[in-house]
């Protein structure tokens, strides 16, 4: 049987048992048709109840859904305000929202669900068999434990969301109060309490910090010390937003859970209606039962009474009309009651399939909600593997800034204990200092009035010690002109004792192209304990010639200008010097004085000499040094430095009336260092090789003279010197029988025979003190005539070969030396220096002149012509002696001994 065919029978059930009534008795008949009413009625009572509840129900659901809605809203606000850890925040956010959806819409079915059952028992009271009502009663039971478990999920979840809410708030609180944010705090404090001590401690030692070395230090940590304080600010600034987001979160949870707590007390409060609809309705039915309990036992009764039959007859017949009338309405109205039943029996299927709809749906959010959990839980694990993460993050953080501010403060402890050292150190010293500085301070105040003081005593002082060295100055100038005439005298006196005329004499080597000849014997030897001995084998008689000096062959050209550069010292001090080359050709002439450039000769080294003087001399004396070369050939004197080689010079006498003679034309260069002696010897020798064809030949035949002019004046005494060095390299004098000279050559000889024999002539007279010196006999003794005479000074440069097949040539230039010597360094010219000698100490007047006089500037070219014009030996050694002695300077040429003629070999070709 189905359900709709129980339902019609129950339904049919009244009709039936009041047909069966009618047909056996009124009286039951119409006591059915009243509680029948009665039904109807109480029915109509309930159903009207249960709309109104259905109505409350629907208010609640609206209730629900404002409050779902305000649950949004809320969502949404602490969406927008999160934002620490925003992923998994996110996560819990959606599942909340989904999970308060999940319960409004739970809720709401639930609700819509439990406002449709009471429709149920209505109908199913009206209708329903007992097993029916035991079905109907299961289902009930299972609505209500799938209730209960959806408020016990409810539960859970809200117990839940406590658990997180005390999580959260515990993870504040450990956020808030760790022990290491705690040793944070202790070192800020700290921190703060050393930056104080240092701000103290700078303030009170400002000016000794200055000059504290450890400045830069304690600068250099107070930087750091902001640095870490600044971080250490960040991350306080950080931590309150943090804590603050944690305070905003909680009140969002707060809020979620008040608003949880009020839904769950709402639910509550629909589950006791719920259950008080519950309790209403089983007291209906309950009612209803005993209703219909009474109604059947009642119908029993009266089934079990004795049919009363007459009566009923005349009852029925009495009756009948009024009873099929009310019959009838009776079943009219039974049809209306099956209508309505037919209706309610429909709305119940209705809330039947919204039953089962429930249920599924219902089934739905019970997976939804495991879902949910499950999401809530992986959420859950990873907010809380973010919070461990963080929490690690944290704690290492703060463990590193720990370190680091325990480092730091300990380095800044140390340096507060450098600095006090320091400071305890530097207030000795600065005490000192101040001292120091009051008394400088004192100094300074009273620097104006001594330094006035002193500055007065200085003049003073200075005054005086520029009056005392002046006036030394004055005696040291005197002594030193003094001094400086003393050497000069001493230096010419020495040069005299030397001899006026001094003869030496050089023995080439014998060189490399002359060993293999027959002839290349060495006839000359040397005395080894006499240097001024020579030895010549000549035809097997070993002849001996003593001269001042004679020089071996391996003498070198140092140790011969070391024997000359005495004279060239007096040619600085204003004598004429003539130092002449005399001998055979080949037998060295040139070389020694000319040399060769990596030896130089005497030219050279006597110009160097001077030179040197020279600037020892200055800045007292300057000096001017010029230099002139002359060739003689043939008596014809020529200008080696000129323009014009070949153009003849001559010899004059100055027109003004001085009778001092001169060479117009003759080319004088001022040389000032050795380049310009290389130069005006480069230009000699060009200016000779261009006049001649072969120049070996021509220099043999030739007389070579340099001349240099030193001139000088002294700014400090006024004086001024002039002196004349003439270096003569004389032709050879071979003679004419041995050469066997012809034509030119002849006329060569003849003519270099004559000036050398001239020169000898000159040297003879002024030897013999003859009233006539014949200067102008040859152009050599004309141009070499005012330092030839006077107190001039002349050195013979005899040079011999050490050949065989020369040994006459050497006997004969050797004679010559050795007569020009005799005259005048004779014995008696030795006795009568050395009673010059001793006259001179003994005789103060005549040296007290002679020292103190200058030197006399001597006659410089052009060539004084006075002596050589003068008829008597007084007139022609009186001219220049006689101006030398007009500044006091007695001439030492008076003293020359005249017995020796000097008429020797070198007058033996004429
Ligand atoms: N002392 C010496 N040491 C080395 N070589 C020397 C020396 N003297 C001369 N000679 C050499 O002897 C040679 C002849 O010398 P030098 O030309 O000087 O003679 P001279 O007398 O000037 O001849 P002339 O009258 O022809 O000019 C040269 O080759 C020179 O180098």
């Amino acid at each position: 049987m189905s359900d709709g065919e129980e339902e019609s029978s129950f339904l049919s059930l009244p009709n039936s048992v009041l047909q069966r009534h009618c047909l056996t008795s009124d009286l039951s008949e119409t006591a059915t048709s009243e509680q029948q009413q009665l039904l109807i009625q109480t029915l109509q009572e309930r159903v009207c109840e249960f709309q109104a509840r259905l109505r409350n129900e629907d208010a609640a659901k609206q209730l629900l859904q404002t409050r779902d809605h305000q649950l949004n809203h809320d969502n949404h606000h602490y969406e927008e305000h999160s934002s620490f850890n925003q992923e998994p925040q996110e996560q819990l956010r959606l599942n909340c929202v989904q999970l308060n959806q999940a319960v409004s819409s739970t809720g709401v079915r639930n609700s819509g669900a439990l406002t449709q059952r009471p429709l149920d028992f209505p109908s199913t009271v009206q209708v329903s068999k007992i097993h029916s009502q035991e079905q109907l009663q299961k289902d009930e039971g299972e609505q209500l434990a799938l209730i209960t478990g959806l408020c016990t999920q409810v539960k859970e979840l809200e117990e839940k969301l406590v658990d997180q809410t005390q999580e959260v708030e515990r993870l504040r609180s450990e956020l808030g109060a760790t022990d290491l944010e705690k040793q944070l705090e202790v070192l800020e404090s700290e921190n703060q309490r050393l930056k104080q001590e240092l701000r103290a401690s700078h303030t009170q030692t400002s000016c000794p910090t200055a000059h504290c070395p450890h400045s830069q230090d304690v600068e250099a940590l107070r930087g750091e010390l902001c640095r870490k304080g600044e971080e250490c600010r960040e991350r306080e600034r950080r931590l309150a937003a943090l804590e603050q987001q944690v305070q905003d979160r909680t009140g969002v949870v707060v809020q979620l859970q008040e608003q949880l707590e009020e839904v769950a007390h709402h639910r509550q409060q629909l589950q006791k209606q719920l259950e008080e609809a519950s309790c209403h309705r089983s007291q209906s039915e309950d009612q209803l039962t005993s209703r219909l309990r009474d109604a059947e036992e009642a119908l029993s009764l009266q089934a079990a009474q004795p049919p009363q039959v007459k009566y009923v007859t005349k009852t029925v017949e009495v009756e009948s009309a009024q009873c099929k009338q009310a019959l009838m309405e009776a079943q009219a109205r039974n049809q209306a009651l099956q209508e309505q039943l037919c209706v309610q029996r429909q709305l119940l299927r209705e809330l039947e399939q919204q039953l089962h709809e429930s249920q599924r749906t219902s089934g739905q959010l019970r997976q939804q909600i495991l879902v949910y959990e499950g999401e809530m839980e992986r959420a859950q694990g990873q907010l809380e593997a973010e919070m461990q993460s963080l929490e690690e993050e944290k704690n290492r953080v703060i463990e590193e800034a720990f370190i680091r501010a325990e480092s730091e403060m300990k380095a800044v402890h140390e340096n507060l204990a450098g600095v006090r050292m320091n400071l305890l150190t530097l207030q000795p010293a600065l005490r000192t200092l101040t001292c120091d500085y009051n008394c400088l301070k004192r100094q300074v105040q009273d620097f104006p009035y001594m330094l006035e003081k002193a500055i007065t005593e200085a003049k003073q002082e200075i005054c005086q010690v520029i009056g005392e060295v002046s006036s030394a100055n004055q005696e040291l100038l005197r002594k030193y002109k003094r001094e400086m005439n003393l050497r000069k005298k001493c230096h010419n006196e020495l040069v005299r004792l030397k001899g006026n005329i001094r003869v030496l004499c050089r023995v080439r080597p014998v060189c490399a192209g002359e060993t293999d000849a027959a002839d290349t014997k060495n006839i000359v030897t040397f005395d080894l304990d006499d240097d001024a001995v020579l030895y010549l084998s000549n035809k097997g008689k070993l002849m001996t010639f003593e001269l001042d000096k004679v020089f071996p062959t391996q003498a070198t050209q140092e140790e011969v200008f070391q024997e000359v550069q005495s004279l060239v010292t007096s040619c600085i001090d204003g004598f004429n010097i003539c130092i002449f080359a005399y001998g055979q050709t080949g037998s060295g002439k040139t070389y020694t004085m000319e040399g060769v450039p990596e030896d130089p000769g005497i030219n050279q080294r006597a110009l160097r000499l001077l030179f040197s003087e020279v600037c020892e001399k200055k800045p007292d004396w300057d000096y001017k040094i010029t230099v002139s070369m002359v060739e003689i050939y043939n008596e014809t004197l020529r200008n080696l430095l000129g323009d014009n080689p070949n153009e003849k010079l001559d010899i004059k006498m100055c027109p003004d009336g001085s009778g001092q003679l001169y060479v117009p034309g003759l080319t004088e260069f001022t040389v000032e260092s050795v380049e310009d002696i290389n130069k005006v010897f480069d230009l000699g020798h060009m200016n000779r090789a261009t006049a001649c064809t072969n120049l070996n030949e021509h220099s043999s035949r030739s007389h070579a003279l340099l001349i240099v002019t030193v001139a000088g004046f002294n700014s400090s005494t006024g004086h001024r010197t002039s002196g004349k060095l003439n270096l003569v390299d004389l032709a050879g004098s071979e003679r004419i029988a041995k050469s066997g000279a012809e034509g030119s050559r002849l006329r060569e000889a003849q003519c270099i025979n004559k000036s050398l024999s001239a020169l000898g002539d000159v040297i003879n007279a002024l030897r013999s003190k003859h009233s006539h010196v014949p200067f102008r006999n040859s152009r050599l003794t004309y141009l070499l005539q005012d330092s030839l005479s006077g107190d001039s000074k002349t050195l013979m440069m005899v040079q011999v070969s050490p050949l065989e097949s020369n040994v006459s040539e050497s006997v004969c230039s050797l004679k010559f030396a050795q007569r020009v010597r005799t005259v005048e360094i004779g014995p008696s010219s030795s006795s009568r220096r050395q009673a010059e000698n001793s006259s001179t100490s003994s005789s103060p007047t005549h040296d007290s002149v002679e020292l103190d006089s200058p030197p006399v500037t001597p006659v410089p070219l052009p060539i004084s012509r006075a002596s050589s014009a003068g008829s008597t030996l007084s007139s022609t050694s009186k001219t220049p002696s006689t101006r030398r002695r007009s500044h006091s300077q007695l001439s030492a040429d008076s003293q020359v001994d005249r017995s020796s003629p000097l008429v020797g070999d070198g007058g033996q070709d004429e």
